[in-house]
């Protein structure tokens, strides 16, 4: 596991947008894919990787977007669907194909439609060649994708409800925590840790004691996150507020400065 810390989150923004483009390059794939997180926490990431589109460094025209969840039940268009979300944030700016984007299906009429869904998804994914390198941020109760704790750490594309934690941290998209769906399609954590690298962006204090549990905890379900320390080829972008509370920052920063 690679940990970066810089000062500031457009910073952040910076660094993360030339390791996934890096990651992309080095994956050698004609149609290469990438794995596209929502929330705020990639967004500025977004931009630069947008900004390298318009400086002709990154051409996205042959790639594939697979999202890491959905909420169920959101009607179609609705403008904080993650589809949604992906389409404007990512599709647009980037030149990413929309009919070249994949999202979990939160649109099933019951159970057993959803779960056939989440079951396709994965299908697809596989049919991609596998995602070559995932974008991800971390809730503040430590969950990935939306795999809260308690999630298991060999999880597949599934159904599940979220928790009021993080109905109450997104609620800012919505009218309100009750405006926030119950329940998800979420990446499960072994969809997560299939894919070739890993790219954690974080900022902010709210993020610190995640981060830390994350990245310098014990890898357990309670921290969705930790399972990026069993991935071969993690790198986690921070800024100096979300590694506060860090132990082997001395580390990390002789790491990073090379051989
Ligand atoms: N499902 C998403 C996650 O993929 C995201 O990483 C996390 C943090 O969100 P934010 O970046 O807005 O803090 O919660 C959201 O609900």
């Amino acid at each position: 596991m690679e940990v970066l810390v810089l000062p500031t989150a457009a910073d952040v923004a910076r660094r993360a947008a030339e390791v996934v483009i890096e990651g992309l390059g080095a994956a050698r794939r004609d149609e290469p894919v990438l794995g596209l997180a929502t929330g705020s926490s990639p967004l500025g990431l977004y931009a630069e990787l947008a900004a390298a589109v318009r400086a002709g460094r990154l051409d996205l025209t042959r790639a594939r977007g697979f999202a890491l969840d959905e909420y169920v039940g959101l009607p179609v268009g609705h403008p904080q669907s993650y589809r949604e979300v992906l389409l404007r944030e990512v599709c647009g700016p980037l030149g990413l194909d929309p009919g070249r984007l994949d999202v979990p299906d939160g649109s099933g009429r019951d159970e057993d439609e959803l779960v056939a869904g989440a079951a396709d998804y994965e299908r697809r994914i596989a049919a991609a060649g596998g995602v070559d390198v995932q974008i991800l941020g971390i809730g503040a109760n430590g969950h990935l994708g939306f795999n809260e704790p308690g999630s298991a750490l060999s999880s597949r594309t599934r159904v599940k409800r979220l928790s009021d934690r993080t109905r109450h941290d997104n609620a800012r998209f919505f009218t309100g925590p009750e405006g926030v769906p119950t329940h998800c399609v979420t990446q499960g954590l072994g969809t997560v840790l299939a894919a070739r690298r890993l790219v954690l962006v974080a900022s902010g204090p709210a993020k610190a004691d995640a981060v830390a549990a994350a990245l310098e905890g014990p890898l357990s379900a309670s921290c969705p996150a930790s399972v990026l320390q069993w991935h071969a080829d993690a790198t986690a972008v921070l800024d100096e507020a979300a590694a506060a509370r860090l132990r082997n920052r001395d580390y990390y920063d002789a790491s990073a400065a090379g051989l």
